[in-house]
């Protein structure tokens, strides 16, 4: 038996559409399957979390975008006990593009029930506290970061932008829209970031008129940024970028370039591989993982989860 997670709701409504075809070809090829809705935010965890208690399931085939893999990952107890098949149909899909998954849905649902090629994947955390709790944390399976890029999925989830780019199959052009409306009224700020490097040892750098900063698993986000092109997400290190001191002009000549990887020849951005990053700022900015807001940080602790999870990649 197969059980499937799907957000109806995804890339504006594609979710469901995509699943009524590949539920008609599991019932044409007698495939037995069970299939849970998403019905709000954050529902996906509470079911991957109920779903995962049980010891016979074996395999759990995830239907959405990157946010909905997000809340999938933050879900489930034990990362290693499980194996994830993933069908994207997100409007950024940078896991899958990381990953090489097929974005036709029938193929990669065909990948996954018959599967030949697995990874085994880091799984980043952020830690941070909120006014009631001392201590919260949230996984990543991409990214996280603070300041610049989180805005942008502040604003994007929130903007009616999206949705009407979705139903045109532009979402993508969304990020780019809000981006550059971000960029003109965001005022880039000091940064103090503590890593733990490789070796062990600690290194605390400060940073000046930062535009963002990110702890990054694999090499894309925001839709086909490669912000970390050394970014391998079976690693076990933690890749990370902070784009500090640019006039605003020079950062929307620059953005193109992080497309192919090239940003990183320009001074101003840093970009380090570690255990553990502390970013800290002097006021709260916009916290992202995975594109999924996380409200307003003054500081976050980004690492690697001691467990790496398994993946159908074809
Ligand atoms: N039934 C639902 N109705 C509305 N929102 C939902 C529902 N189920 C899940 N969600 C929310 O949808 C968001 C994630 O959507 P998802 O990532 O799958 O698609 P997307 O936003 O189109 O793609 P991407 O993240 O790649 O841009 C999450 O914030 C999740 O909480």
């Amino acid at each position: 038996m197969y059980t499937f997670l799907v957000n109806p709701g995804s890339r504006s409504g594609l979710g469901q559409t995509v699943w009524n075809t590949l539920e008609q070809y599991l019932k044409e090829n007698e495939i037995s399957y069970q299939v849970f809705f998403t019905k709000y935010q954050r529902h996906a965890s509470k079911l991957a979390a109920h779903l995962c208690a049980d010891p016979s399931l074996e395999t759990l085939i995830v239907l959405g975008g990157d946010g909905t893999l997000n809340e999938v990952i933050d879900g489930i107890s034990d990362l290693s006990g499980i194996t994830l098949g993933y069908i994207p149909i997100g409007s950024s899909n940078d896991f899958a593009r990381s990953m090489g998954l097929s974005r036709d849905p029938l193929t990669a649902l065909k990948h996954i029930l018959k599967p030949s090629r697995f990874a085994y994947l880091n799984i980043g955390v952020t830690e941070y506290e909120t006014d009631s709790k001392p201590y919260c944390r949230r996984r990543f399976a991409v990214s996280s970061g603070l300041g610049f890029d989180a805005a942008v999925c502040h604003q994007v989830i929130v903007s009616p932008l999206k949705r009407f780019l979705n139903k045109l199959h532009l979402g993508k052009l969304s990020y780019v829209g809000v981006a550059l409306s971000q960029i003109f009224t965001m005022t880039p700020c000091d940064m103090h970031i503590r890593l733990t490097e490789l070796s062990g040892d600690t290194e605390e750098i400060l940073f000046h008129k930062v535009y963002f900063a990110a702890a990054m698993n694999q090499r894309t986000e925001g839709g086909g940024f490669r912000f970390c092109p050394k970014a391998d997400p079976s690693d076990d290190i933690l890749d990370v970028i902070v784009v500090e001191g640019f006039p605003k002009a020079v950062i929307l000549m620059l953005l193109p370039t992080a497309f192919k990887g090239w940003h990183v020849f320009f001074k101003g951005i840093h970009t380090y591989q570690c255990k553990k990053a502390t970013f800290t700022s002097p006021k709260p900015l916009a916290v992202h993982t995975d594109g999924e807001p996380v409200y307003l940080k003054r500081e976050i602790t980004c690492s690697l989860e001691p467990e790496k999870i398994r993946l159908i990649l074809s």
